[in-house]
């Protein structure tokens, strides 16, 4: 992810980006009427990565273009989703209701960063690694702690860019 980015390799690593993680299993049931049907709305994660392992049922969606495409579910291949100041977009996403015989079960593991360790009990900023910026490509979303990035996300209904929108600048006039 470092030499995607263009930073120094271990640069995540130190900003401890990825030492807290949640498991996730979701268990999607056959379902009679999948057209008629929710199965996980459109949303898109406010994790730094998310690895998906996802077993051969398929129902997995990504939007481009402005439309869904399936994600074809390869034997043994992770599905990973990022975020990082826009240079990697965070992709919106959904799960179709599971049409087939069989249920459906896939399995996300969340990475964030971890760290609570001022005296406030908050972390230190986070925000758009300065390696990324330049007059061309200026911040597109302004720092932040993690206790404020968590209090975005609390008792809000699962939807597109919930998190990250709280965080965007947006140009004046
Ligand atoms: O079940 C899936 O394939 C995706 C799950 C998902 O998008 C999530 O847990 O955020
Ligand atoms: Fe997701």
């Amino acid at each position: 992810m470092c030499q995607g980015l263009g930073v120094r390799p271990g640069k995540l690593k130190e900003m401890r980006c990825t030492e807290s993680v949640i498991l996730l299993g979701h268990f999607y049931p056959h379902c009679p009427q999948p057209d008629l049907t929710a199965g996980l709305v459109p949303h898109t994660d406010h994790t730094l990565v998310t690895i998906l392992l996802q077993d051969q049922t398929g129902g997995l969606q990504v939007k481009r273009d402005n439309q869904w495409v399936s994600v074809v579910p390869i034997d043994g291949a992770i599905t990973v989703n990022i975020i990082s100041n826009d240079k990697y977009k965070s992709v919106e996403h959904r799960v179709l209701a599971n049409g087939s015989a069989e249920a459906r079960i896939s399995i996300p593991l969340l990475f964030h960063p971890a760290g609570v360790c001022n005296e406030d009990g908050d972390s230190g900023y986070y925000g758009p690694l300065v390696e990324l910026l330049s007059t061309e490509n200026p911040p597109k979303y302004r720092k932040f702690t993690l206790k404020e990035f968590w209090k975005q996300s609390q008792g809000k209904a699962i939807s597109p860019n919930i998190v990250t929108n709280a965080f965007k600048i947006v140009a004046e006039g």
